[in-house]
């Protein structure tokens, strides 16, 4: 089942070859776990669906994990961050979801059982709510390769315009110069764009984000010594 995603349909060229850390970093998020037990799948679970961090670093703990997008929402740097990416005097830029119902958001959809719901929720809530200023949604999330038989309810974490650290639209352009000079308690706003467009290269190349590569480019084009075709991310690491 393919939905119309953002952007056109045409695949991108060819990616750069993952170097093996840039992979190792994105396998690590998108791993299958091995299948649930008997004793798995009596438990209760949860799918909480990931768009940004998340799909690179979602630092809790999970029994499996699926590719695959939601409906109705385009995904866009306009939540403002001063703790992970940025700080107050210099805020970094974070993706949340808009709605946009020709659109789709694509990105990892981890299930949690037993005791890993309550332990991700509370990891989560800190994380995406407290410092984040993130609010919780269910969606309906359609793993990749699966019929609408397999849609699953997810949670997702979504920073509305109402929170005080949105800072809504802006061109790509200048998006990208305010993602250079920002960083925070989790590191560059730079790593924070370049994994999530790995991301979306190696694991969704079919799936266009035409404001997530744009914003890329703009990048690059102001610093091209970020960009080298076997490893953007070498001077960050
Ligand atoms: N809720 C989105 C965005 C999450 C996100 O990027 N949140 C920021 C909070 S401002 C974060 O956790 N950053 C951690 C980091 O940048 O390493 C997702 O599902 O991935």
């Amino acid at each position: 089942m393919y939905i119309k995603s953002e952007g056109d349909r045409k695949p991108r060229a060819a990616p750069p070859e993952p170097t093996r850390r840039r992979l190792s970093i994105i396998l690590t998020a998108a791993d299958m776990e091995p299948a649930p037990t008997a004793e798995q799948s009596a438990e209760k679970s949860l799918w909480i669906f990931g768009y940004g961090s998340l799909v690179w670093k979602p630092d809790f703990q999970f029994t499996s994990s699926k590719v695959g997008f939601i409906q109705g929402y385009s995904r866009k740097f306009w939540q403002g961050d001063t703790f992970h990416r940025g700080n107050e005097r210099m805020p970094g830029r974070v993706v949340t979801l808009q709605e946009d119902y020709d659109c789709c958001t694509w990105g990892i959809a981890y299930e949690v059982c037993g005791e890993q719901i309550e332990l991700s929720l509370q990891y989560l809530n800190v994380r995406e709510s407290v410092l984040g200023g993130y609010a919780t949604k269910i969606v309906n999330f359609y793993p990749q390769d699966e019929g609408p038989s397999g849609t699953i309810m997810a949670l997702v974490y979504i920073a509305t315009p109402q929170n005080p650290s949105y800072l809504g639209p802006a061109s790509e352009e200048d998006i990208a110069a305010q993602i250079i000079v920002s960083s925070g308690c989790s590191g560059h706003n730079i790593e924070y764009l370049l994994r999530l467009a790995d991301f979306m290269r190696f694991f969704c190349p079919e799936a266009e984000d035409k404001h997530l590569f744009q914003i890329e480019e703009a990048l690059i084009a102001i610093l091209p010594c970020f960009y080298s075709p076997d490893d953007p991310l070498a001077v960050l690491c």
